[in-house]
Formats: C-alpha cells, structure tokens, sequence
C-alpha cells in the first residue's frame, strides 16, 4: 500500500564501493558503460570510484566529463586529509578536486577505535581533520557529502563522541551525513533508534543537513537496514547493482529500488524508469564477466519462475496469487518451469507457448505429465532442456517430423603415443528421405568428433543448420538414487542467431548421453525452422 510520495536519493556505489568485491573487475570502458545505463535509469548520483587510488579511476573521472549525462550526478570519493598534511598539500584531497566532478564525498572514523587504533590520531585530531578536509573542498563543489565510516559501530561503543564527529562534518560544510555500517553487523531493529537520535542531533545544528544510509551485507541485511532508513527518515540510499561489494557486499538497489518505489510510495528518479531495471542488473554481472543470480529478487531468473503445478495453475488464473509483483514492472518476465513438480496447468502454459493447441480436457494431457514425471525419474531434468521436451509433446501429439533416421554411430579415441593427445573420431550411418549417408570426421573429443559427423552428413540436406552453434555441455553424474550404474546427464545449450535452446540425455555411456542430446539439438533447429 502506497503510504507517502516523499523523494528519496538513489546513490550508486557499484564503480567504487561494487569494485571492492572479490572477483569484481571491470575496466574504464566498462565503468563509462554502466554510468552510461545507471544515468538512463535515473540514478541520482553515481560514485564514480577514489580518484587518489589508481590510474583506472583517473582516468574514468577525465573520460565521463566528456559525456553528457542527462539526470545522474557523478560523485568522487575519498578520505579526509592525513593528519601529517594540511588539507591544500594533501594528494587525496587534491585528487578529488581534479576529478572535477559536481559532487564529492569523503569518508571519517565515527568510532572512537578507529581514530586512535587505525589511524593512530588523537580523538581530537579525528574531528580537526574531518572538519578542515570538508571545509576545504566546499567552495570547490555542488554537493559535498560525508560518509561517516562505521557509524552504528561507533554509536554502539561511544555515542557521544560519534555525535561529535557528525557535529565536524556539518560545521565543515557536508550537505549529507551517510550513516555507514561499515561492518554490517548492525540488525534491522537497531536502525530506527539510531537514527531518529541522530536526526534529533543534526536538527539542533541544521536546518538543511539531510541523512543518508550505507549498509554493508555481512549479517544479511543490508537491504532490510536500508529500507528501515528510508522509513525512518534518511534523505539518501546507497547501495551498488546486485549488491557486489567489499566482503559480503553492500546494499543491493535492485532490490531496494523496486521495494522503496512499489511497496513504500517513494520517489525517486528511477520510478520512471524502472523497467530497466532488469537489463542494468544484467549488464553489470556481464560486464563483470560474472554469473548472474539467478535467484535474485525482482531481477534474477527465477525470481518470477513458477514450478509447482499448484502455483501455475493458479497464476494462470490471477498472477497475484503467486506474484508479489508483476516482472514486468521491473522489466523482468514469467516463466514456467517443466518438471516432475508439473501439473497440467504447467503443460498447457508450454504448449501455448510453443503454439501447440491442446484442449484442457484432452485426454493426451494426463499422458503428457506422466511422460514428463516418468523421464525425470530416470534422470532427464527438462527445465534447462525444453527444446528437448517440446520435441517429446510434439511426438506424443503425433506432430513431430523426421528430418532423418538414424541408424548408428561409433566412435574411437586412440590414444597411439603416451605424448600426444589422442586422435578421436566418429563415423555415422543416417538416411535422408531415403538417401543414404555414410561420414566420418575427427573431432577434439569424442563428442565434438560426434557433433562434427553428425553436421557433415546432414549440411548438404539441410544448409541451415550452418547457422547453429553448441555453446554450453554440461555433464553431471547422477549417483546412487538411480540405481547402482552411474547414469550420467548430458545437458546441451545451442544458439544460432536468434535464441538459444536447450537439450538433455541420460545414459550410462556418457557418449549416448551426448548423443541424444544431439540429435535433440539439431531436431529442434530443423523444427524451428520449418516452423517459420
Ligand atoms: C570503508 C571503505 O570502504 S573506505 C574505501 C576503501 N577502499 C580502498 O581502500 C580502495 C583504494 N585504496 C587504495 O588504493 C589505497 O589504500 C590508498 C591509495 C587509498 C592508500 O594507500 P597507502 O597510502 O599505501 O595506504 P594504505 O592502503 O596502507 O592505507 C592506510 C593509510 O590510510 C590512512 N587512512 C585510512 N583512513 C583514513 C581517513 N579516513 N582519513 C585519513 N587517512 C586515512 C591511514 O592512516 C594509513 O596511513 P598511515 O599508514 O600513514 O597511517
Ligand atoms: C564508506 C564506506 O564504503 C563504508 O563505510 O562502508
């Protein structure tokens, strides 16, 4: 339910803070291309990274100046002075002002260990050096913000020294003071006290000083804690795309975004836009050159994927009843999963969708699942090998066509020097409307060898399939449940220049398994084809 219409800042961290991550790289280009979509969406300000820390940064701050972004603000990050230098001679501060960006932000030490442990200060130097960096850099900028580096720690041991540094970075100049939970060990239920004792503070200081949230994800929370901020008042929400950040990660937007907009009546730049949601998510875990999650809310995969025959039949009738939302507000879609979990509801939803008409009385259906659910119990596994499926309703539906007939194969690894690879090939035996084909081919491995032959004897019949490439083969052993052979499962994923698809098989001969996977692979292309 929609309880107010209060504006929220969105503040996006993924190109300093998401960099952080283990396993997070990405280069200047790739951070010119995601400030590119994060302005699209309506990000209100983008961090672009620590000009003072490394080459990459500078030179993303030089570049982006150039592009003219259309609602974003590009932010600079950095600390406060080191205490040895005054603020004009010290390089960080200095490096945030060539950024020559319209925004900046620095981080402090909140907690008292801090100060004295990490930076070997004196508390009084600590509030010296927030008060004096801030003062500093205010003239030369739009927006001046201060990230008060774990601050909920630092209330916890020690409030009123932590109110103290947040008393220096107003007098210094901050417009915002970014509440950090630096650790992220800090619980939901502790985020509303906290805040209302510093929004209390910060009003007998300044009537326009507003507060933001930065939450870490080291308890699990950092979303929750970020969404109790916005309820508690804090004008400004940080966090990174899909959570990427130091350790466990930071606040995660896309998750965020669509709660603050759907579930809690904010606005914010990004309403307007959030359809993209989905592709922006998307192209960061891509640029990152990193699996997506698929079970991430609002925009994985399966956040809208429905397997259990109950549940589908149910959408089916009124999405709600399985949907918090509906995908596409975020840009996402539905989908419908096809397992040994399948009702008829599941099979009629496929079938509508790959055009096939069948009645929700036929007596075919029952036959259907009971093909489906008995395949899966032998080890097939059809929700990453639809294509496979499609193939299998379509013969039981008397629909499928034979492209050709296969009569057999072998295949032979000889292995003739211990210091050379083997040399692998496959020779084939299949008939096409009655010509007889017989080819051979060599191939890196027995199933490339397999796939090979299988392409040049049909190529001459069947041109098109040039067109399809095997991008994925995965093969995973299915272990005592199915009996005492170790069966395995050969699961394919093809594409040409229009979708991908994907295929199984199940055999105790890994090379079978591979095969027909194959052939379901190449029967489907030859389908889709003719379908058109
Ligand atoms: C909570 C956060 O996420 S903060 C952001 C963390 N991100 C990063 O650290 C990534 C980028 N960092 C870097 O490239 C490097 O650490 C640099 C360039 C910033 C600094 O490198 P170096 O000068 O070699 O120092 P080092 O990495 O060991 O950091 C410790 C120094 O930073 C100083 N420092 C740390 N926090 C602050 C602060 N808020 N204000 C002033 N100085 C600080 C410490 O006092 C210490 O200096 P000292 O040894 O003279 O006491
Ligand atoms: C500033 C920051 O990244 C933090 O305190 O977590």
């Amino acid at each position: 339910m929609m309880r107010n219409l209060m504006r929220i800042e969105i503040y996006d961290t993924t190109l300093r803070d998401g960099t952080q991550a283990e396993n997070f790289n990405i280069s200047v280009d790739d951070k010119l291309r995601i400030a590119q979509e994060l302005d699209t969406l309506g990000v209100d300000f983008i961090e672009g990274g620590w000009p003072g820390s490394n080459p990459v940064t500078i030179e993303f701050f030089n570049r982006i100046g150039e592009i003219d972004l259309k609602h974003s603000k590009i932010v600079a990050f950095g600390s406060t002075r080191h205490i040895k230098n005054r603020p004009e001679e010290d390089a960080n501060l200095q490096a945030l002002l060539a950024a020559k960006t319209p925004a900046i932000i620095i981080f402090g030490k909140s907690w008292d260990i801090h100060a004295t442990d990490a930076l070997n200060i004196s508390l009084e130097e600590n509030l010296q050096i927030i008060e004096d960096s801030l003062a500093y850099l205010r003239p030369h900028v739009e927006h001046l913000f201060y990230d008060a580096e774990h601050f909920f720690d630092g209330f916890k041991n020690n409030e009123e020294y932590a109110l103290k540094t947040v008393a220096s970075a107003i007098a210094g100049g901050a417009e915002r003071i970014v509440l950090c939970d630096t650790n992220g060990g800090t619980l939901p239920h502790e985020i509303p006290p906290i805040i209302k004792r510093v929004k209390e503070f910060v009003a007998g200081l300044s009537e326009t000083v507003g507060l933001g949230i930065h939450p870490h994800n080291d308890s699990d929370s950092a979303v929750a804690n970020a969404l109790m901020a916005a309820s508690s008042g804090v004008e400004q929400i940080q966090g990174t795309m899909n959570g990427f950040g130091e350790r466990c990660g930071n606040a995660n937007l896309t998750s965020i975004i669509p709660a603050l907009v759907f579930k809690m009546g904010f606005d914010c730049g990004v309403k307007e836009h959030i359809s993209r949601l989905y592709g922006c998510s998307r192209l960061v875990t891509e640029l990152a050159n990193l699996p997506h999650n698929h079970y991430q809310p609002y925009v994985g995969k399966s956040a809208f994927a429905h397997k259990g025959g109950i549940h589908v039949s149910a959408v089916k009738r009124n999405p709600l009843t399985y949907e918090h939302i509906a995908p596409e507000l975020v840009g996402n879609s539905r989908r419908i999963l096809l397992s040994d979990q399948a009702g008829r509801a599941n099979i009629l939803f496929k079938a509508k969708e790959w055009g096939i008409h069948i009645r929700p009385d036929d007596p075919i259906l029952p036959a259907i699942i009971k093909e489906l659910k008995e395949l899966e119990n032998l080890g097939y596994q059809y929700e990453a090998a639809e294509a496979s499926f499609e193939l299998i309703m379509r013969k039981l539906l008397g629909l499928r066509r034979n492209y050709f007939s296969f009569q057999g194969f072998r295949v032979t690894d000889n292995k003739y020097r211990m210091d050379k690879p083997p040399l692998t090939e496959a020779t084939i035996r299949l008939s096409v409307g009655g010509v007889e084909v017989h080819t051979a081919a060599g191939g890196d491995g027995p199933v490339n060898a397999l796939d090979s032959a299988i392409r040049k004897a049909l190529i001459r019949f069947y041109p098109i399939l040039e067109e399809m490439e095997l991008v994925d083969f995965k093969v995973r052993v299915l272990s005592g449940e199915y009996g005492t052979e170790a069966k395995v499962r050969v699961l394919i994923e093809s594409r040409d220049g229009e979708e991908s698809w994907g295929t199984v098989g199940v055999s105790v001969n890994i090379i079978e398994a591979s095969w027909q996977a194959l052939i379901d692979s190449i029967t489907y292309k030859l389908m889709k084809e003719e379908k058109k």
